[in-house]
């Protein structure tokens, strides 16, 4: 395990796990935070030996948002030199599949980041929102397109207009989480999701997220061209050997990430 100062990182079983660890501030996420974890997504991605990424926050917020005190004073110059958030867009486009271990709050910047997740494990107590509109801004971190595309149209002005809060059952409804569990199960039941998808084959799960990340983002027939292209080129790995010689062999199959 190794400490940061505002996460905790530590790996097992082929699962790398970030924590966001700024307790006091609800996890507020301020630059120094941003910079961590998405240096250490970054290695993780590039490691080899790391088949999934498990993101979480604490029992009373996942990330109350972006850090409010840290942007206060900030002014237009200084947000576009620096063109502030952009370092999230390196965790949205990770290869490696992340899962998101939902409790307590995930408001503003930390709805964003659970949204960059490839699946989210909420508890049942977890709050969503984009209540930026009532700091006079709006959301910074991709929430206007990521929440509209997750639960269209109508749910997206709901929330990033009014700013209302919802629950864990009306985010699941909704189609903004993948799965609602007790609390006291978010953390592992989200550990169990990133430790199934870190004993597939590595390329076959990353190739699985880019065709469905591509929906997102292409037409239909662009998309579904794109699926068949994948599909393809994983005939040229040692692991679609293994697996579809281990299903006729009636074995389990031993991956060999390549
Ligand atoms: C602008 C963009 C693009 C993105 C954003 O994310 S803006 C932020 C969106 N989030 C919010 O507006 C939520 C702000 N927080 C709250 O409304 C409340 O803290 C709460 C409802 C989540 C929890 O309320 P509670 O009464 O239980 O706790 P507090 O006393 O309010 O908070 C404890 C401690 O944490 C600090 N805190 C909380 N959120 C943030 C934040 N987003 N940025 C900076 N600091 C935050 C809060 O100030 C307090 O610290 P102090 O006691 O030192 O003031």
């Amino acid at each position: 395990m190794s400490e940061y100062s505002t996460i905790v990182v530590s790996t097992d079983n082929r699962v790398g796990t970030i924590q966001l660890n700024r307790p006091k501030a609800l996890n507020a996420l301020n630059q120094e935070l941003m910079e961590e974890v998405v240096s250490v997504a970054v290695e993780f991605d590039a490691d080899p030996n790391i088949g999934s990424l498990l993101i979480t926050g604490s029992e009373k917020a996942f990330a109350a948002g972006a850090d409010i005190k840290e942007m206060a004073d900030q002014d237009y110059p200084g947000m576009y030199a620096s063109d502030w958030f952009r370092r999230w867009e390196d965790l949205a486009n990770l290869r490696t599949p992340v899962v998101a271990a939902v409790n307590g709050y995930a408001l503003g910047g930390g709805c964003e980041l659970a949204m960059m997740a490839d699946v989210i494990i909420a508890g049942e107590s977890a709050t969503f929102g984009q209540p930026e509109i009532n700091l006079g801004v709006i959301p910074g971190m991709g929430g206007s397109q990521r929440l509209t595309r997750s639960v269209g149209k109508a749910k997206a002005m709901d929330m990033v207009l009014t700013g209302r809060f919802i629950g864990a059952e009306e985010a699941e409804r909704i189609g903004l989480v993948s799965r609602v569990v007790p609390d006291d199960q978010t953390l592992s039941e989200a550990r169990k999701a990133a430790e199934l998808i870190a004993a597939k084959s590595k390329p076959a799960a990353q190739m699985a997220k880019e065709a469905v990340s591509a929906s997102f983002e292409t037409t239909l027939q662009q998309g579904t061209r794109l699926e068949r292209r994948l599909f393809h080129s994983l005939f040229s790995l040692a692991d679609q050997k293994e697996g579809m010689s281990a299903f006729t062999e009636k074995r389990d199959p031993e991956w060999k990430h390549r």
